[in-house]
């Protein structure tokens, strides 16, 4: 088989970049000859601008001039001194005005310099050619034509910078008012160097490398730069004749080329970018055309050597070195490619472990959630138990402050109902009480009907309990006693509040008892269980202080209480002092009276009111009693005791006891006097004496 050798095929890859080479210089070339042109009208839009501006200056110069020339204050300060100062003003203004002009004079007719401004004097009235304008302008004057003059001068003094190249402008001076008589005043010259001007241009240009002259002849074109004319005239009008400056804009070759360079590089690098793109796209592309080469070669032979036969795919070229490349790159992309499955994997895995993190936090966040509202839940609960305790101590306070301290049973129960129902507790309770001393159930209630309660306060805790009731019992000593609560919503807070109240009230009533219980035995006698002295003086008081006082007193001594302590001991005076007491309370039966042990021995029956109507009767008892003999401690023994006895019918109210009292001696006296004997009539008078 015959193959298309390299060379045959590099021949035809140089015939496809050949044209395309050319053409691409040609294009080259065609783009860099455009940009030169463009540079160049851009050089010479530049120049025309220039000149543009400088004529518009000295255009505005002139006409400054000429507006200067006919001013008052210049005419006069031809003449006159006093207008000195005024006129070097003006020149100052003018010259900050026109910054072209270096220097302004204003000359006398003779040319002798009377006012200026910048600049020397001597050279302008020395320079011959200024000399020869006045002169010209002051003919021309007399033929009313001209009334100014422009002229280029070299001069070092004058111009002392740059090349001592400038213009001056001269104008004359005349007054309307002594024009006839005089003609020409003088003459206003203005000194304008090239360099003024020159920099004005380049102030106007806007060209950063470009290079501006002035100059009277056109300049010949330096093979060094690139340059555009443009023609600057001077004078025309005002200033007759007028002259003709060129101006010269211009740029070197080298900073051209750069900029041709830089203007067309964007293109040359898009045609760059086409060639290699086509390039890739005949690589690419390569294969098939070599094979579509080959297969025409095949026929063109076969058709040479008259055997057209059948077409049979042959090979014309071995591409060992490129397969073979084909296959390492093919491994290495396989290689890639399971590095980045790889990379691929742990990425997911990386994935799927942030997921399980994300997850696992939104779970730690639900939960710690839920733990906030927990706790909040429970504080909320907290505050509440707190708030309804707060209430509870309160009213338990309040409940301390409002208890007078012997209050009634049904007062104290309606008071603590009060307070209970203040503590806002919202539950149906009933307090039932059963105190020892008082005969019939006390109780109150609240949210239960009294129905439903009385046949409860029979009932066991349990009982009660199965029922939806719980019980609260009170503490002793009162015994007899419930809170009863309604089971239902039943909360601790409020199950505590009522024990307190429970509590606070069982307090109350052992407190109450206590203070009974002292009062009675304050009052009362131990040893025969009578009232004692201090109940008998509490009910002569009150008896003084009431309207109705009317009572009769009857004062009973026993006899030989001593004797009987002295031989038999105190045991048997005890029983001889519990004996009397027994039989006087049995004589005062069925009587209006009351019975005292006032002293050791000494005991008082006292009649009130209807009472004392009834002291015949009560004599006639003790006369009975008085002598009786009794079983003390086991042996007979013989009782008697002295009375003696006095009332307010005859007797003031205070002098009862002491009246009495000595009645009572008198019998006893008698007694002692007749061991075993009572006399009769010391009873029967009692009223005075017994
Ligand atoms: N056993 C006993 N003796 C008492 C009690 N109170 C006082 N006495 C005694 O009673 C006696 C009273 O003495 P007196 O006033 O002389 O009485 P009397 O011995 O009965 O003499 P007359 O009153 O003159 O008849 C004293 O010795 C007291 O100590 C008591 O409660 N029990």
């Amino acid at each position: 088989m015959i193959r298309l050798s390299r060379f045959f095929i590099g021949l035809i890859f140089c015939m496809l970049l050949l044209p395309l080479s050319v053409l691409g210089f040609i294009h080259y070339q065609g783009l860099k000859e455009f940009a030169t042109q463009t540079l160049v009208t851009e050089l010479n839009s530049e120049a025309f601008v220039i000149r543009e501006n400088l004529e518009n200056e000295l255009g505005a110069l002139t006409g400054g001039l000429r507006l200067l020339t006919g001013h008052e204050t210049i005419i006069k300060g031809i003449a006159s001194l006093y207008y000195g100062s005024q006129v070097r003003e003006r020149f100052e203004n003018f010259v900050n005005r026109y910054s072209v002009v270096s220097s302004l004079y204003l000359v006398s007719r003779d040319g002798r310099v009377r006012e200026h401004f910048g600049g020397k004097i001597r050279p302008v009235e020395r320079n011959q050619a200024i000399r020869q304008l006045m002169t010209r302008l002051d003919k021309a004057y007399e033929s009313g034509v001209l009334s100014g003059r422009v002229a280029v001068i070299e001069d070092k003094e004058l111009v002392p910078t740059g090349d001592h190249m400038g213009l001056v402008f001269i104008s004359s001076i005349s007054s309307v008012v002594v024009r006839g008589a005089d003609g020409v005043q003088g003459f206003l010259i203005a000194i304008i160097p090239f360099d003024n001007l020159l920099a004005q241009a380049n102030r106007a240009s806007h060209m950063e490398r470009s290079t501006v002259e002035l100059g009277e002849t056109l300049p010949p074109n330096q093979s060094g730069f690139i340059s555009q004319y443009q023609r600057l005239q001077i004078g025309e009008k005002d200033y007759a004749p007028s002259i003709n400056l060129f101006i010269r804009v211009s740029r070197s070759p080298e900073s051209m080329r750069d900029a041709v360079n830089e203007a067309i590089r964007p293109f040359i690098s898009y045609q760059v970018i086409f060639l290699l793109v086509l390039m890739m796209v005949f690589i690419f592309s390569f294969r098939p055309i070599l094979r579509a080469f080959n297969a025409l070669y095949g026929i063109i032979r076969r058709m040479e050597a008259g055997q057209l036969v059948e077409a049979t795919t042959s090979r014309i070229w071995e591409f060992a070195h490129t397969e073979r490349l084909l296959i390492d790159m093919q491994s290495r992309i396989r290689q890639q490619l399971s590095t980045l499955e790889e990379n691929n994997q742990q990425l997911a895995g990386m994935a799927r472990e942030k997921d399980r993190y994300l997850e696992e936090l939104s779970l730690l966040n639900q939960s710690l959630e839920g733990k906030v509202q927990e706790r909040t839940n429970k504080l909320a609960l907290t505050l509440q138990r707190l708030e309804i305790s707060n209430r509870i101590f309160n009213q338990l306070i309040h409940l301390r402050q409002a208890l007078p301290n012997d209050a009634s049973s049904e007062l104290l129960l309606t008071t603590v109902v009060k307070h209970l129902v203040a503590c806002e507790l919202e539950i149906p309770f009933a307090i039932i009480l059963q105190p020892a001393n008082e005969p019939r159930q006390v109780y109150t209630h609240t949210g239960f009907t009294r129905d439903t309660i009385v046949p409860l306060q029979a009932a066991t805790s349990d009982y009660l309990f199965d029922a939806g009731l719980y019980t609260i019992p009170l503490p002793p000593p009162f015994g007899g006693g419930w809170i009863l609560l309604q089971s239902d919503n039943l909360r601790e807070e409020m199950l505590r509040g009522m024990m307190l109240f429970a509590r606070e009230l069982g307090g109350y009533l052992e407190n109450r008892a206590l203070t009974n219980r002292l009062a009675f035995w304050a009052r009362t006698d131990g040893l025969t269980g009578l009232g004692n002295r201090i109940a008998f003086d509490q009910t002569m008081a009150d008896l003084e202080t009431s309207l109705d006082k009317e009572a009769g007193l009857f004062l009973i001594d026993v006899n030989g209480l001593k004797e009987l302590n002295d031989t038999r001991g105190h045991e048997a005076g005890d029983a001889l002092l519990r004996t009397v007491a027994e039989r006087l309370r049995q004589c005062l039966q069925g009587i209006n009276g009351s019975l005292y042990r006032i002293g050791g021995d000494e005991f008082v029956i006292l009649l009130e009111g209807e009472g004392v109507e009834q002291k015949g009767e009560l004599v006639a008892r003790l006369q009975q009693t008085q002598f009786q003999p009794a079983t003390l401690a086991g042996r007979e023994h013989g009782v008697s005791f002295s009375v003696g006895y006095a009332d307010s019918h005859k007797t003031p109210f205070s002098l009862l006891y002491k009246m009495a009292d000595k009645a009572m001696y008198q019998q006893k006296q008698a007694y002692y006097e007749h061991k075993h004997g009572v006399q009769d009539a010391g009873l029967e008078d009692s009223s005075e004496s017994v």
